[in-house]
């Protein structure tokens, strides 16, 4: 079974993380794609809201998704949440996958600065989708770990979670730019600083 994996902070889940899944799962024929919160990212600080609430926000972005899963296991692990660990475990649980690790450019160029980036390449193809700002690049990357980057087309999204979370402390909309039932549930959780819906 080919399965994806959707890695990220989510915080919060935004379209373009769903554009990317889905223009992986259409371009390789991936049977599932599993919304994959990290509790600490290994190259950021932690997350500004909680692991259950960015698994809550990726629970209420996919659920209508047929092909389209959550993968608890590094908020509930907790500490940093090193990829390879994670990959490790998912192999030994299920050896008969066929994994893909979904990615935006960005992390396509940071691909050499990840931890065990050797044993990974090993382990799993890596899919690619393009974003503003970083060039797609594979000729930049050593061969041993541009041979094992796949690309999906899919339109640029200039949105990232680090610009909602500015434009919702500074009182501006992140309505549209979110999945809707995303957008209730931060609503009605006051996440962001967003005020929380008054029942009308
Ligand atoms: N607009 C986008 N287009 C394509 N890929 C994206 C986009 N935003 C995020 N991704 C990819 O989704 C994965 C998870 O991203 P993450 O949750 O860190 O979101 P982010 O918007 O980059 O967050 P932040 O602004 O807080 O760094 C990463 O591989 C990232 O490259
Ligand atoms: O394991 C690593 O060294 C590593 C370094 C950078 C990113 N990752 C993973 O890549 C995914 C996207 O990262 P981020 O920080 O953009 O959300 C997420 O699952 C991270 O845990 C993993």
């Amino acid at each position: 079974m080919k399965v994806g994996i959707m890695g990220g902070t989510f915080d919060p889940l935004h379209i373009g993380h769903m554009m990317a899944a889905e223009a992986a799962r259409e371009t390789y024929g991936l049977q599932e794609v599993w919304f994959m919160p990290s509790h600490i990212p290994p190259h950021k600080h932690e997350a500004g809201v909680s692991g259950a609430d960015r698994l809550a926000m990726v629970q209420e972005a996919i659920h209508n998704h047929e092909a389209f899963r959550t993968l608890d296991w590094e908020v509930v692990r907790g500490g940093v949440s090193y990829t390879f660990e994670t990959i490790r475990r998912l192999q030994e649980a299920y050896p008969h996958f066929d994994l893909y690790f979904i990615i935006g450019a960005d992390m396509v160029q940071y691909l050499p600065k990840w931890n065990e980036i050797e044993e990974l390449v090993q382990r799993l193809t890596f899919i690619g989708v393009g974003r503003p700002g970083t060039p797609l690049d594979l000729d930049a990357l050593p061969t041993y770990i541009a041979e094992k980057v796949l690309l999906a087309d899919m339109p640029l999204v200039d949105i990232s979670s680090t610009m909602l979370r500015e434009r919702a402390a500074t009182g501006k909309s992140i309505r549209y730019m979110v999945p809707e039932a995303v957008f209730e549930y931060v609503q009605r959780s006051g996440l962001y600083g967003i005020q929380p819906r008054s029942s009308d």
